[in-house]
């Protein structure tokens, strides 16, 4: 090859990219900043930049995450998007003669395929292979994809939960759900608005959903002082706020990951799953780190789950172990 061959995990809350030969080299919120001016739109920014932005940004200038629900919402932003991203992690003049493969959700629909595949080419490179997330996770999880053995993973990323159950390079039962990390922080925004009568920001929902979110009770309980706007008085007030209040907030979506994973064990055919009751479940993406929450899944189902080494990096791992040793693993590329 003369040109850069790239794995990309294109994420509706980050998009991270592996060079062939050089690893990850680049790991950016999937944020685009862009200029309103009538009708024409101006790319601002991109990436971290542009995340910082988001929600202060004044009248004409807008900030957007273009990956929705893990498709795209918005093509001409993500191709612009992508192309950022990839003249940042390969020389421009690589562009044109690069090889790419991109990670998409499972359920996808092929309109949605063609959607993701154009946004590449349009934004300039020679050749787009796709693959599905779950896979690509289970590969960077170090999972046996390609024996005939059954292997489950649990993907929570931004936009979208992926369960799968995986044997000989392909998916045997799989839900995606749309409920991930996004859906969590707004719960939380709404939960503390109808709580305290404090309306936090999104990004304040999310950093308490990291710093003290969890699934089951914790050893010694966690508290957190946020900021808002009273919305009796309308002034700045600042509250703690407790992991007991998150829990209850987050109780609701949590319920939908545990029956999400029942509902594709039921689907799974029982040789696979005996094999998934002695190796056990893998979990990942970003949501892989709600505290508690391998240990729920696990006294719920009533098999072990284990969070991989490196969650948010299992699917980049994986796409790009799968561009380093393509003809081993042609077979799972869609
Ligand atoms: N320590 C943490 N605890 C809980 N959630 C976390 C933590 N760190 C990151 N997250 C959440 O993980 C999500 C991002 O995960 P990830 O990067 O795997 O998603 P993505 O691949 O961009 O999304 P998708 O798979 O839906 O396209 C965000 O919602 C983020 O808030």
């Amino acid at each position: 090859m003369i040109g850069a061959d790239l794995a990309i995990d294109l994420g509706t809350a980050n998009t991270l990219v592996h060079v062939r030969g050089k690893g990850v080299v680049l790991n950016e919120p999937s944020v685009v900043a862009i200029v309103k001016d009538g009708h024409q739109t101006k790319v601002l920014a991109v990436g971290k930049d542009a995340k910082e932005m988001l929600g202060k940004t004044p009248g004409h200038i807008v900030a957007i995450r273009p990956m929705r629900d893990g498709v795209i919402a918005d093509f001409t932003v993500t191709e612009a998007m992508i192309k950022n991203f990839i003249i940042k992690a390969v020389n421009k003049s690589f562009l044109m003669r690069s090889r790419l493969i991109i990670s998409v959700p499972a359920e996808i629909t092929s309109i949605e395929q063609r959607a993701v595949r154009e946004a590449a080419l349009g934004a300039g490179v020679r050749e787009v292979h796709l693959i599905e997330q779950p896979m690509a996770a289970a590969v960077g999880a170090g999972l046996p994809v390609r024996d005939a053995r059954g292997s489950m993973i649990i993907d929570i990323g931004g936009g979208t939960t992926d369960v799968a159950v995986i044997s000989l390079n392909g998916i045997v039962s799989s839900q995606t759900l749309r409920v991930a990390g996004d859906k969590l922080d707004q719960v939380i925004v709404n939960f503390i608005r109808k709580r305290h009568n404090i309306l936090i920001g999104e990004r304040t929902g999310e950093l308490i959903k990291m710093k003290i979110g969890s699934a089951c009770p914790l050893e010694k309980e966690l508290e957190i002082e946020v900021k808002g706007r009273d919305l009796i008085t309308g002034v700045p007030r600042s509250i703690i706020i407790t992991s007991l209040e998150v829990r209850e907030a987050l109780q609701d979506s949590i319920r939908q990951f545990v029956s999400c994973t029942k509902s594709v064990l039921e689907k799974t055919p029982p040789e696979l799953s005996a094999d998934i009751i002695d190796r056990g479940i893998v979990l990942c993406g970003g949501g892989a780190q709600i505290k508690g929450l391998d240990k729920l899944l696990s006294e719920e189902c009533g098999i072990p789950v284990y969070v991989a080494d490196n969650p948010l990096h299992a699917v980049v791992d994986g796409v790009g172990k799968v561009l380093e040793n393509i003809d081993t693993y042609r077979g799972i590329l869609i």
